[in-house]
């Protein structure tokens, strides 16, 4: 079954962390790399997060930009690109950023684990897609993405969706800038969590491009499995 082009966008610290130990937001990103990733923002038909980084971090995943965002609206598009959250037991709060902030569609991806009540309480403000047994089953949820009219997928992260996605080969390309800091811990989050690789599915990337940038580099890489 067809599935979206697929892109993460991430920033990660010297040593590979994209927050720190508690899990608290850093900025990494300068100045130019929040532009181009409102940049991507605005060319994508949908942006992805993790219940994980909305509970941690709250992002309203919206296009910062007036211009672009007329731009959207020139086109006939909503002027955010659809804001997906996978959230297998529901657990978004209601008040989110994702649902106060900015117009266009939301979908909460959730499995078949997540409560009712929770289930129904999203309905008023999103469309519920419900995929999987325990967790959501990200296959299955970007066929019908795709299905959907979706075609080209941003996915913010965190950690653990990112390694969902890289685990089910459903990731075409990563961009991640390298900020300049160090935010250490053995319990950090990376950019790719979850249970890794063994030694004999580890996947080959072919590097695309690296950029100095401000004070940090952006590296971009495609997935050859993709
Ligand atoms: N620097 C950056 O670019 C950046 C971007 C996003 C998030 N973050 C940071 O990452 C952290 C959040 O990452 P995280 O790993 O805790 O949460 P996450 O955002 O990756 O969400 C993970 C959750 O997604 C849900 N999920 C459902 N189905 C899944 C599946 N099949 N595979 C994987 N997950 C599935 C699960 O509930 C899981 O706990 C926060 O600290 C945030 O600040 C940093
Ligand atoms: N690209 C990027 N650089 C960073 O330095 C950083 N800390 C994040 N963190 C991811 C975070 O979840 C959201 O990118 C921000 O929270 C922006 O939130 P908005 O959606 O603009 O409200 N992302």
């Amino acid at each position: 079954m067809p599935t979206p082009f697929t892109f993460i966008n991430a920033a990660m610290s010297i040593d590979g962390k994209i927050s720190t130990r508690q899990r608290r937001q850093v900025r990494i990103s300068g100045d130019v790399d929040f532009e181009r990733m409102d940049e991507l923002r605005a060319s994508s038909d949908a942006v992805m997060v993790g219940i994980g980084t909305v509970l941690a971090d709250d992002p309203s995943l919206t296009v910062k930009s007036d211009g672009r965002r007329s731009e959207r609206l020139e086109k006939g598009l909503d002027e955010n690109p659809v804001r997906i959250v996978v959230d297998s037991k529901a657990r978004i709060p209601t008040d989110a950023d994702i649902f106060m902030k900015g117009a266009g569609k939301r979908i909460i991806a959730v499995s078949e684990s997540a409560a009712f009540d929770r289930v129904e309480s999203l309905r008023e403000n999103a469309m519920v897609i419900m995929v999987g047994g325990d967790q959501v089953d990200l296959s299955e949820l970007l066929s019908i993405l795709d299905e959907m009219g979706i075609h080209r997928l941003m996915v913010e992260g965190g950690a653990g969706l990112n390694w969902g996605l890289i685990k089910n080969g459903l990731v075409d390309e990563i961009y991640s800038f390298i900020g300049n800091l160090i935010i250490g811990g053995s319990t950090a989050p990376t950019l790719i969590d979850g249970d890794g690789f063994d030694e004999a599915d580890i996947p080959a990337c072919s590097l695309i491009s690296a950029e100095k940038m401000e004070e940090g580099v952006l590296l971009k890489w495609k997935l050859k499995s993709a």
